[in-house]
């Protein structure tokens, strides 16, 4: 499957509200962030006292400047020997002062910045699992993976590298302006009066850096898809020689992404020649009026000299604000492709009053019609009634819609139309949670785990004694598989399940269901991937699972529901048969015709001498 594409970037004033709300992760952390604008606040006195030392040297040294009142109440300062002795102590301790809080900062910074974003991950992360079986069928996992583990890192930048130094900015400009403002008024005003053009600068091409950031990212994102994809199909790949193609296919995305990588440090560079043109037209600005000012005898030069070494220390925050739009606009993208995902209500929810699920009555399909896109329906008014202790075998051609008919059992979605009920009572009255405690499941992929065999049998039961996971993976023909691995039950399994059989994972799974001892059971295809003399074993196993239970089988290998109580034969999303094997047999249907194709077919083999196979078997 290709990567699909991102969806359209959020409107401005929208992701604007999203960096808000993504800014409450900071309020748990409010000590840390009052350490860090204490620590940062202690450096901008600092960064003032820094020239002093060598003012006093230059003034009160080695001129002749009398030594400042306040520091002849200093001990020894009685001389300029004595003073020179306290500038030395100072530039020391102001060095010592200074490093210490910047040694503060930045560890209060990083250790902020990973507790928020490893918490906003946390919180992504514990979405996803919420969030339909339907929807993580749709979304490519690289593309979820890179907005878990890169994008929310946007919440540590938007708070270490945009809110903090906006306040230090913020603080630097307001105490520059009452100096500047003591010292010639008109031309501070002059100074500030960029500051509009300075807004539009930020407004006009603060944007399209968050476009590009966020064309940058979804990039990165498919990418990831690419690589995802493309190492979890390594076997397919390799048989069918299509590395390069693969090479070729991440190359072209890495490729689009050096571009827009390139496009969006373009963006920058255009945002800050306009951000600094505006400065220095300012600058110009004060120069002129100031020389003029002081040609017309109203301002002395050494005022224009002061005045414009703050006009530095003026715009430097302006300055600093400039970087700060810059890396909010490209946090912005990402906060933006994290929210997105935050956002999404999950499709199934419990309604207020939802009961915890107890099946203690029949199940019935009522009238149930699905789709999963709008306007192609796969399910078509689905009735039938199971009661319990019974064995319900589902048939039918593949595409039928069989599995579709038991995930919505599980709601892994709801019905389009219709209902199903349990006792009467409609599933979607019922905690989902608790619902799929009721149900086990033994999925045609099993979904192995890398951890160990004992802990795949326990995924459903997790506090599991070692002697039930043993009775379980007796019961379901895994026991002496097991016990031939070097470390047994505790042996670690490969990346989905890369080190078993189909076969092998297939009773793993088929182990689990028993463990999970629940009271309706789902088997789809559980017997697939194992040979007749395997399968036969197994099917002895999975009778005495579906007793006192309200069983569901899909089977393709007729052969291995001919007990089931009742058959439904389904074909293009509907019922259209149903009765027991020998009713079917009678009826010449579709049934009969599928069974006798089969027949036929195992004659065959018979014949050729290849009876005791099937396509899939693997533990011959
Ligand atoms: N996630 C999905 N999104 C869209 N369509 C889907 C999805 N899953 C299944 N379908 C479609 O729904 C129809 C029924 O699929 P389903 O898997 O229920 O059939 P099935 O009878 O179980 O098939 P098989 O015997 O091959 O497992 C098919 O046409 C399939 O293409």
């Amino acid at each position: 499957m290709e990567a699909s594409a991102a969806p359209p970037a959020a409107p401005a004033t929208g992701s604007f509200r999203r960096q808000a709300r993504l800014l409450r992760y900071a309020r748990p952390h409010w000590r840390g962030l009052l350490i860090l604008i204490a620590t940062m606040l202690a450096n901008i006195a600092l960064d003032l006292l820094r020239p002093w030392p060598i003012k006093l040297v230059v003034d009160n040294v080695l001129g002749n400047h009398a030594i400042p009142g306040v520091l002849k109440a200093l001990p020894g300062v009685d001389g300029k020997h004595g003073l020179l002795v306290w500038v030395a102590v100072g530039t020391i301790l102001i060095f010592l002062l200074g490093t210490l809080t910047q040694m503060i900062y930045t560890y209060n910074s990083l250790l902020l910045g990973q507790r928020m974003t490893w918490s906003l991950a946390t919180d992504l992360f514990a979405h996803l699992q919420r969030l339909s079986v339907l929807f993580h069928h749709r979304r490519p996992v690289g593309d979820l993976i890179s907005r878990v583990t890169g994008d929310c890192w946007c919440v540590n930048t938007l708070v270490a590298d945009a809110l903090v130094p906006a306040v230090q900015a913020l603080v630097t400009l307001v105490a520059m302006f009452v100096v500047m403002w003591n010292l010639q008024p008109t031309l501070t005003l002059l100074a500030l009066g960029i500051t509009p053009f300075f807004l539009i600068v930020i407004k006009v091409l603060g944007g399209p850096i968050k476009d590009r950031n966020r064309e940058q990212r979804d990039l990165e994102g498919m990418m990831m898809n690419v690589v995802e994809q493309s190492l979890s199909a390594m076997p397919a790949v390799q048989a069918f020689t299509r590395e390069e193609h693969e090479v070729r296919r991440f190359r072209a995305y890495a490729d689009r992404t050096v571009v827009a990588y390139v496009r969006s440090t373009v963006a920058g560079l255009w945002f800050e020649l306009f951000a600094g043109l505006v400065t220095t037209v300012g600058t110009a600005g004060v120069i002129y009026v100031g020389a003029d000012l002081a040609l017309k005898g109203e301002l002395t030069t050494g005022t224009i000299i002061v005045f414009l070494s703050y006009l530095g220390s003026l715009y430097d925050p302006l300055d600093s604000i400039t970087h700060t739009t810059q890396t909010v606009q490209g946090a912005a993208a990402e906060a933006d492709r994290v929210s997105e995902l935050l956002e999404l209500e999950p499709d199934i929810q419990d309604r207020p009053h939802a009961k915890e699920a107890k099946v203690t009555g029949p199940i019935r399909y009522d009238r149930v019609s699905f789709g999963y896109e709008p306007g192609r329906e796969v399910l078509h008014e689905v009735d039938f009634l199971a009661e319990p202790g019974e064995t319900i075998a589902i048939v039918g051609p593949t595409g039928a819609g069989k599995t579709t008919m038991m995930n919505l059992l599980v709601r892994f979605f709801d019905p389009t139309s219709g209902r199903i009920t349990i006792d009467g009572v409609d599933l979607r009255d019922m905690r989902h949670q608790s619902l799929r405690r009721q149900v086990a499941m033994v999925l045609q992929d099993p979904f192995i785990f890398p951890v160990t065999i004992a802990d795949n049998i326990a995924y459903g039961r997790p506090d599991a004694a070692r002697a039930d996971i043993e009775r379980a993976a007796r019961a379901a023909n895994a026991h002496e598989f097991v016990s031939r691995l070097p470390e047994g039950y505790d042996t670690l399994i490969g990346e989905r399940g890369a080190t078993l059989s189909g076969g092998e994972k297939q009773r793993l799974s088929i182990a689990r269901a028993f463990l999970k001892d629940a009271p309706v059971l789902v088997l789809d295809e559980p017997t697939s991937a194992l040979d007749a003399r395997t399968e036969g074993a197994l099917l002895d196993a999975l009778e005495r699972l579906m007793e006192g239970r309200i069983s569901f089988v899909i089977a393709h290998r007729l052969s291995t529901i001919r007990r089931a109580s009742r058959i439904l034969v389904v074909d293009g999303g509907r019922i259209v048969e149903h009765g027991t094997h020998a009713e079917l047999l009678a009826n010449h249907g579709l049934y009969a015709s599928l069974y006798n194709r089969q027949m036929d077919i195992a004659d065959h083999d018979a014949l050729s001498g290849v009876a005791d196979t099937t396509a899939g078997g693997d533990d011959a």
